[in-house]
């Protein structure tokens, strides 16, 4: 479990950024949402340590993020951060993949192995001797959970991983999301898409203004107000809502229920 209580970041410009947040989490998917500034990415560096905090307490698996470096941390935590292509620097996928591994001190054959499962993972198998910067944008993304996958991390912090992608590329991510979920890895997603919270999370925490203004199910969020907190509904949601459906996850659930009639 990660456990956070009463967390306070304060920079030291004096800005607020975090304002007694508390909030836990298991192998959920957790959508982590609010406007530019609210405080999502001071928030999600807290959790591998990245960031201290200035009052309140923040556990990973009973470790306390004071007491640990984020080295050891992100053996816990992994953090795939937004535009993740300007980290890439080896010359192969495979090298790429086996860098946080070989820092480990692992044997060759752990090594590998490690490569291959976290490749498996994100379905980049055979991808193994391409060089990173030859990768679409989608498989790109894939390639940097993969590296961070490698470090075998209970928890994955994805910052905004379908950003910038076309459609195809980011199913391609989502599934990739979704796989992972189901193989016992908690997830917490960081982003403003929407459409993206409404098809993958189970849980969505809101923050506005460094405080934490909702904890909940997804489908109990979509029924705040958005608009107070600089957020807009998927017109998805917006389309079932005007034909009478109410709350739906994808397209293909929305045709069911027409198609199909009664729930
Ligand atoms: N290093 C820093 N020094 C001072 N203030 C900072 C620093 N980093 C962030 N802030 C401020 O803290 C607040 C929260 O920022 P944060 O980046 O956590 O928000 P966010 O929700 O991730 O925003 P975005 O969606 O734009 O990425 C903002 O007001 C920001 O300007």
């Amino acid at each position: 479990m990660i456990r956070v209580k009463n967390l306070w970041h304060v920079y030291e410009n004096g800005r607020e950024a975090l304002k007694g947040v508390d909030f836990e989490m298991g192998s959920e998917i957790v959508a982590l949402v609010g406007q530019n500034g609210s405080g999502k990415t001071t928030f999600a560096k807290h959790l591998n340590g990245l960031l201290k905090p200035t009052k309140g307490t923040v556990e990973v698996d009973g470790l306390d993020t004071r007491e640990h470096t984020v080295a050891e941390l992100s053996r816990l935590v992994g953090y795939v951060f937004q535009n993740p292509e300007h980290m890439f620097f080896e010359e192969s996928v495979f090298r790429e993949v086996a860098f946080g591994p070989r820092n480990l001190g692992l044997s060759e054959g752990e090594i590998e192995e490690r490569v291959r499962w976290a490749l498996r993972a994100v379905n980049l198998e055979g991808y193994e001797e391409r060089t990173p910067y030859s990768l679409s944008g989608g498989e790109k993304q894939r390639l940097a959970i993969a590296c961070v996958l490698a470090m075998r991390p209970k928890y994955l912090i994805l910052d905004e991983p379908t950003t910038g992608l076309d459609g195809r590329s980011s199913a391609s991510v989502v599934e990739a999301i979704r796989k992972l979920h189901s193989e016992g890895h908690g997830i917490l997603l960081i982003t403003h898409d929407m459409e993206l919270v409404l098809e993958l999370a189970e849980r969505v925490v809101l923050l506005h203004r460094g405080e934490k203004a909702f904890d909940g199910p997804v489908e109990e969020f979509f029924s705040l107000e958005l608009h107070d907190y600089g957020l807009e509904k998927p017109e998805l949601l917006r389309i079932s809502e005007k034909v009478g459906v109410g709350f739906v996850k994808s397209v293909p659930e929305l045709v069911e229920v027409l198609v199909g009639g009664e729930r």
